[in-house]
């Protein structure tokens, strides 16, 4: 009897938990990923190949950053859809983000934040006297994990004057931000440098998951191979009057995927169950990833894989930070499932999809809880 009940509650258990993934497994990965993205459109990695010290570091330059002032950050806002900056705003009153928005381009997110408008606009090279004080500010590699907010410091920059006049050209194109005192910012370099490392293991993480998914679908091949990423570092400013409120409302990804390391101190992601429509907690798990399926998967599966819906909601009040890698879709071709995943059982759901197109869609008739799909579906269905 008791062996029975044990079943019974193992069993429900294992229902009850997002699907936690070994990524270093040899057998069956492929296979367990496909269920975990059909199944649950969500799951955790374990294993995967990002250290622990990287993803703290990263975690830190995202404090970083997210704390320069409004006039630094607001040099990286887009005009595009779902690109650049995004303030806080009446909508989502404690969610701010900073956006790489491709991230073979972080290079220009990082000149964005660091280079005084002269530098940017006239093309003058930083001189050797500001090279040796931005080094000279350099923390040594073992201190960075532990810096937090201390990795932006406001340095006096000796070669910086306050600009006399803005260029004539320049005025009118919203191009060229006054710095409020004469005040820069000196990025460590150092700053760089974890941005870049992290999008590299990120982005080789993404491969892999790419592989897999292919090889569980029966199929062979790199599928995120050339595709467009967009990392993201996001910072929810929790406090006693945000408490059982939202902090980022229901919705469904726009992309393939999206690689999330969480914040391991604070919790709040809650994903919905595609069977019970029940909402489950998401919670962290110190050292792992969290991925969460999107709904340019489900077209690209014909249906099969769950565009899972999500919200964060603020259940105390402590700052949040979460770093997200959107694997957001082909650069340049559309996307359709592949010829092994349509058959009579299984017609064709979708057209081929523009993600642009889908994106600007999706947010001009607000269906961001995976509905836009419906607007894609192929005529026979
Ligand atoms: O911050 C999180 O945990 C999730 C954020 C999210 O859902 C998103 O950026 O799409
Ligand atoms: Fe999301």
């Amino acid at each position: 009897m008791k062996t029975i009940v044990a079943m019974i509650l193992l069993g429900k258990m294992a229902k009850v938990g997002v699907p936690v993934i070994d990524m270093q497994k040899v057998d069956g990965l492929g296979e367990a990923l496909v269920k975990a993205c059909v199944e649950w459109g969500c799951f955790r990695m374990v294993n995967h190949g990002v250290s622990v010290e990287l993803m703290a570091e990263m975690k830190a330059v995202t404090a970083s950053l997210l704390d320069l002032p409004e006039e630094i950050k607001r040099r990286t806002i887009s005009t595009e859809q779902g690109k650049g900056y995004i303030e806080r705003n009446p909508g989502t009153p404690f969610f701010e983000t900073l956006s790489v928005d491709d991230i073979m381009s972080h290079d220009e997110f990082c000149d964005r934040l660091d280079a005084s408008p002269q530098q940017r606009h006239s093309g003058i090279e930083p001189t050797n006297d500001y090279h040796k004080h931005t080094y000279a500010c350099t923390p040594p590699r073992w201190y960075r994990a532990s810096m937090g907010s201390q990795l932006i410091r406001r340095c006096p920059d000796p070669t910086y004057a306050e600009p006399k006049a803005q260029p004539q050209s320049l005025i009118g194109l919203g191009q060229a931000p006054t710095l409020a005192q004469g005040r820069r910012f000196t990025m460590y370099p150092i700053i760089r440098e974890v941005i870049y490392e992290y999008i590299k293991a990120i982005r080789d993480l993404a491969e892999l998951l790419g592989r897999k998914l292919m090889e569980g679908s029966g199929l062979v091949g790199d599928l995120f191979d050339g595709w467009c990423c967009q990392l993201r570092m996001n910072k929810y400013h929790y406090c006693p009057e945000s408490v059982g409120l939202s902090g980022v409302g229901l919705h469904s990804d726009p992309t393939f995927l999206t690689i999330l390391q969480d914040d391991e101190n604070v919790n709040g992601l809650q994903v919905v169950d595609k069977y019970s429509g029940e909402s489950l907690p998401f919670d962290p798990v110190p050292g792992s990833l969290a991925v969460n399926v999107g709904d340019i998967a489900k077209a690209w599966s014909n249906g099969r894989f769950y565009s899972v819906k999500h919200r964060v909601t603020c259940f105390e009040p402590k700052t949040r930070y979460s770093i997200v890698l959107f694997v957001l879709g082909p650069n340049g071709t559309k996307v359709e499932a592949p010829s092994e995943l349509v058959d009579s059982e299984h017609p064709r759901l979708y057209v081929p999809i523009d993600i642009k197109e889908y994106r600007n869609v999706r947010t001009s008739k607000r269906l961001h809880i995976g509905n836009a799909l419906d607007l894609f579906r192929s005529p026979a269905t």
